[in-house]
């Protein structure tokens, strides 16, 4: 028996509902054959492929280590817990959730202090007046050594947290942050800001292809079979099917339509009888449709599409580049 092929899906917290959801969207359903607090799982519509149901954090360390060959897991984690991760790991494509910005605050009391240039002055000052340097409390440790590094900020010592974070420069355990942030609600309530060019990484959800997982030929023939599905879901997502039929319409008039409103004829050109089927944008769709009116259309219709499979297959086609590097 050939070993499994392991997709690794968040299974607590807030990524986890969103991850979810993608898959069932790209046509695959993940099922707990042994019920909700089975931390196994399975895809319906797929054999020899198990779902590991991990914390978002041990994702990122899962994929670093290859015992699963892709998961799905926040940018942050990647980059704050996978030493070189761009060669290890390989981020396939973001998934539009989980966004949040890993960010520098400070006490809003510091006014004078709104760029990292000022925190490098005020650190330098602080080691001067205390002998001791200013303390950033944080989880994300390497990120941050990374940041400040980049931005000549030496006179700072990390204090490691675990959590609450934000509470540590009113309990005096640390003079500043670095942590995550969405909506700024929690930076807020505790009396802090972001600096304006404080913002470490702009972070969201990503399915991410582990390099050191076991690719033999049937876990790549899965891979391909996965990121099908979830470009063919992506790419119908993009566009709404556009259907209509009139004498004047010809190339000419197809070509204007790409240019001006972005659409594409995956089935050629109009049919003798003037029959067309395009794929729009959805901003774009009453602008085609008051176009292809204008020139003669006395009927357009608009419909969803769930998913355009196509002969390429193009997340895959990136891994694949990526498992050759
Ligand atoms: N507002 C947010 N705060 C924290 N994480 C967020 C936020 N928005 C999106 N995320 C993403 O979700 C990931 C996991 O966060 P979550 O709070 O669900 O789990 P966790 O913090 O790792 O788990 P736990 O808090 O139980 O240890 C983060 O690393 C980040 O990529
Ligand atoms: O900018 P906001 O929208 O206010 O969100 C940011 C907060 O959310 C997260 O905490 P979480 O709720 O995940 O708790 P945790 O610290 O236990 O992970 C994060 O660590 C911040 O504290
Ligand atoms: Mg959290």
């Amino acid at each position: 028996m050939t070993a499994p092929f392991v997709l690794a899906v968040p299974s607590k917290g807030r990524l986890q509902e969103n991850a979810e959801a993608f898959f069932t969207r790209a046509g695959l359903t993940l099922a707990k054959p042994r019920g909700a607090r089975d931390y196994r799982g399975t895809i319906a519509e797929l054999d020899n492929v198990e779902i590991a149901y991990l914390s978002a954090s041990e994702i990122a360390s899962q994929l670093a280590r290859g015992t699963v060959h892709l998961g799905v897991t926040g940018e942050d984690l990647v980059r704050e817990s996978i030493a070189d991760a761009d060669r290890r790991v390989m981020l396939i494509d973001n998934l539009g959730f989980g966004s949040a910005n890993v960010v520098v605050a400070v006490p809003q009391a510091w006014i004078d202090v709104r760029t990292m240039a000022d925190l490098d002055d005020v650190t330098t000052g602080f080691r001067a007046q205390h002998n001791r340097r200013m303390r950033v409390a944080t989880k994300y440790i390497n990120l941050t050594r990374t940041f400040f590094a980049a931005h000549g900020v030496v006179d700072y010592r990390i204090v490691e947290s675990a959590g609450a974070t934000e509470g540590a420069p009113a309990t005096g355990t640390a003079e500043m942050i670095v942590d995550i942030t969405t909506t700024g609600a929690t930076l807020a309530a505790n009396g802090l800001k972001v600096l304006d060019d404080g913002v470490i990484l702009r972070s969201q959800a990503n399915l991410v292809a582990s390099k050191d997982a076991d690719w033999s030929v049937e876990a790549r023939e899965t891979a391909s079979v996965i990121l099908d599905h979830i470009a063919a879901r992506a790419r119908a997502s993009k566009y709404r099917e556009v259907r209509t039929r009139f004498a004047g319409c010809d190339a000419a008039l197809l070509a204007e339509a790409h240019n001006r409103f972005g659409v594409v004829s995956p089935f050629g050109g109009p049919t003798s009888s003037g029959m067309v089927t395009l794929h729009c944008p959805p901003a774009q769709l009453y602008a085609l449709g008051s176009f292809l009116r204008a020139h003669g259309a006395d009927t357009v219709s608009v419909a969803s599409l769930d998913y355009v499979l196509d002969r390429d297959n193009p997340l895959f086609a990136r891994l694949e580049a990526f498992l050759r590097s």
